[in-house]
């Protein structure tokens, strides 16, 4: 995205919004069926995607495509901006698309970024409803497929060709976080940390895949984040992860054996099925708004909490 489309989208904002609440000090981007965490901004002006030069649209259902400024917390506020709604690559948005809002906010002058989503879980640990805070990711498609989005000529002698990534997942915030969970007096259990695997989709895995994915280290898998986080951490953004766990991803011990079944058929010997696993999109969103109340609480007490 050039930078005549950004200077476009920011003029555009800067006639639509008023002065206090153009330069927010932090982003919140809005997962799966997660639109309500912006719920708690006060003095709200909502841009729809559609006035913005540069933003595609979000063809997801649980993603709206508007774009919330507000305030958030006692007194004058904390100026915030929300992302109700993101693109992924699997609804065909080239991967400048999907991590253009994040180039708008660092320009907005966006220091701390909470980027959200619903996950499904390969730890076993890690039960339906589950938050986790990410502490890494593992890129799949970053890694075998070429889909990064920070490929491509520098973006400016301030960006850095060669972004490390071993801290990219800020401790501060982190640390924000548990002591924000402890104010709001969660369960121990209700937040974990963990790593979250980055695929493609729109399929969800094969329990061959969930297995490997496991193997590799990851506890969470989804379609989203990633791109958002290297777009954010190569703005210089300090970024917090939140993924909620909508389903758990099915890795078996064993596999069914349809030949012993039909074995046992053919003897006459009776036979047990098991019951269809499989996930759907419905089942993440309806889980994302069982858990909607406790995240918008847990991002707004990290928010009033920065400095
Ligand atoms: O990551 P978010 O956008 O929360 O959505 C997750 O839920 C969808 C699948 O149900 C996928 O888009 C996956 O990435
Ligand atoms: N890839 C993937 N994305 C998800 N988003 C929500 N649940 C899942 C899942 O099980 N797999």
């Amino acid at each position: 995205m050039s930078e005549d489309t950004i200077a476009g989208t920011l003029d555009a904002l800067a006639g639509l919004l008023p002065e206090h609440l153009l330069n927010p000090k932090a982003a919140i981007v809005c997962g799966s069926g997660l639109s309500t965490l912006a719920s708690s901004l006060r003095d709200v002006v909502e841009v729809p995607y559609s006035a913005l030069q540069g933003f595609g649209k979000s063809t997801v259902p649980g993603h709206k495509s508007v774009l919330a400024f507000g305030l958030l917390g006692p007194g004058a506020g904390v100026p915030v901006v929300a992302m109700l709604g993101r693109f992924h690559a699997y609804e065909g948005h080239p991967l400048s698309t999907v991590v253009y809002p994040i180039r708008v906010f660092a320009k907005l002058g966006v220091q701390n970024i909470i980027i959200t989503n619903a996950a499904g879980a390969l730890n076993p640990n890690l039960p339906v409803g589950t938050i986790v805070a990410i502490h890494d990711h593992l890129a799949i498609p970053n890694m075998a497929g070429a889909l990064n989005p920070l490929f491509g000529p520098l973006r400016s002698p301030d960006h850095v060709r060669f972004l490390p990534l071993s801290d990219a997942y800020s401790p501060r915030l982190r640390r924000l976080l548990f002591r924000a969970a402890h104010a709001e007096q969660l369960p121990e259990a209700a937040l974990a940390e963990g790593t979250y695997a980055w695929v493609s989709g729109p399929t969800y895995e094969t329990p061959a895949e969930g297995r490997f994915l496991r193997a590799a280290g990851a506890d969470v898998v989804g379609m989203s984040t990633v791109p958002e986080v290297l777009a954010a951490r190569e703005e210089g953004m300090d970024v917090l992860v939140l993924s909620l766990v909508t389903n758990a991803v099915v890795i078996p011990e064993t596999y069914r054996s349809i030949k012993a079944e039909v074995e046992a058929e053919l003897a006459g010997r009776p036979v047990v099925q098991p019951p269809p696993a499989v996930v759907s999109h419905e089942e993440v969103l309806a889980v994302g708004k069982q858990k909607a109340e406790v995240m918008k609480s847990l991002v707004a007490r990290v928010l009033s909490m920065l400095d």
